[in-house]
């Protein structure tokens, strides 16, 4: 009998859980039990994606709790906001481990969460089950845990870019100004007429400014750290590419901090943490430098001139940004290496 922890993966017929699939074969373990979807259980998982042909031979099962508690430890919930606020409780109340990757649980409040999200929040009980999967910020509240909310993509590039420097207190927080794209793969499998070839190619487009569900997010984690509200003016963008997350910071720099002292500051801050690279002085990352793997790059411009400082931080927005970080939270989770089955260099040219 295996001793390796047994998943599931529920919306693993979406970008999120294709990719979580994509990892989980190569992780020493865990043995991945169930594939679910809603809309097309009894279907091998291969007929809708044939790039996993002899790789994932079971058909997909349906949505049914008891069937997957008789079958899992944990389930990845790879399923849209809405979604998993009606999903995750049941699972947990049947004894399972969970790790969402919706924003259905990174909200501490559930009035801030209907404000931005428009739909009814998860029920405070389970909301303060939570625990929110910054990996690299919050790897020691991860270890032990049932329930982890994974964040956002747009969050994750934004606030690992941050955070070290407010920490520090190197940066006037009343001053950020958040400038971030995103490939189209962010917006999931479902078709759109944003993601319809002929609107997104050839185009760049913003969307959502100053009213993006991850502001919240963002501003939760910031106000935390900062021990006061946060707030950021945010704006998210549309560019023609299928993976992939590039944030772009500006805030007003509290003291004389050049570019050596914040690549210093930060690669100390993540030492400890293989999956955030800092690069030298003057090398600023490209998104095609993590394309397909879990890390995040981030480089810096310090201004003497302005006095601002500019920082890019680079994402794959489906692995760092969803299944990658889901998978990286499971390893704090169980207590295992934090880089185990995800350790594979990006896909270049
Ligand atoms: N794409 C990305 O870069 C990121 C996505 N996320 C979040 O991760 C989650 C998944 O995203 P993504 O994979 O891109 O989305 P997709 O739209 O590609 O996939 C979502 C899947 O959920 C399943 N689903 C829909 N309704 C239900 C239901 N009622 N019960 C069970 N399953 C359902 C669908 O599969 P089926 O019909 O087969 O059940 C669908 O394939 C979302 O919450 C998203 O916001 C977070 C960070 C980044
Ligand atoms: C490019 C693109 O459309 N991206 C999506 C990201 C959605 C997402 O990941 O939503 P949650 O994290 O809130 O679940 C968006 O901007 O809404």
């Amino acid at each position: 009998m295996s001793s390796k922890l047994k998943v599931a993966i529920v919306g693993s017929t979406g970008y999120g859980g294709v990719e979580l699939i994509r990892f989980l074969v190569h992780h020493p373990q865990v043995e991945i039990v169930s594939v679910i979807s809603s809309s097309s259980a009894g279907v091998p998982i291969s007929d809708g994606f044939p790039h996993l042909t002899d790789i994932v031979v079971q058909d997909l099962d349906g949505v049914d709790i008891h069937e997957i508690a008789a079958k899992a430890d944990l389930v990845f919930t790879a399923t849209p906001s809405g979604v998993s606020t009606q999903l995750v409780p049941q699972l947990l109340d049947a004894g399972l481990k969970v790790i969402d990757l919706s924003g259905d649980f990174r909200l501490r409040s559930g009035e801030t969460y209907e404000a931005w999200y428009k739909k009814p929040a998860a029920s405070s009980e389970y909301l303060k089950q939570a625990v929110y999967g910054l990996s690299e910020v919050y790897a020691e509240k991860l270890a032990g845990v049932s329930f982890i909310s994974n964040p956002g993509c747009y969050p994750t590039a934004t606030l690992l870019g941050i955070i070290p420097a407010l920490q520090a207190d190197w940066i006037d927080h009343r001053t950020l100004i958040v400038d971030a794209k995103s490939g189209v793969s962010g917006s999931g499998r479902g078709t759109s007429l944003v993601s319809h070839y002929a609107e997104m190619n050839e185009n760049f487009k913003a969307y959502k400014v100053n009213k993006h569900q991850h502001i919240p997010e963002i501003e939760q984690v910031l106000g935390d750290i900062a021990g006061e509200d946060v707030t950021v003016t945010f704006t998210t963008q549309l560019v023609p590419m299928t993976r992939g997350i590039m944030s772009t910071i500006y805030v007003t720099l509290k003291g004389d901090h050049t570019d050596q002292d914040l690549i210093g500051l930060y690669r100390d801050y993540y030492k400890d943490h293989p999956f955030v690279r800092v690069r030298g002085e003057g090398v600023w990352p490209a998104t095609k430098e993590v394309f397909g793997s879990n890390y995040c790059d981030i480089g810096f411009a310090a201004d003497a001139r302005t006095g601002r400082l500019t920082i890019i931080s680079v994402i794959d927005n489906v692995v760092k940004g969803a299944a990658g970080q889901a998978i990286q939270n499971l390893n704090l989770m169980m207590g295992w290496e934090e880089n185990l089955g995800l350790g594979f260099i990006p896909v270049y040219p």
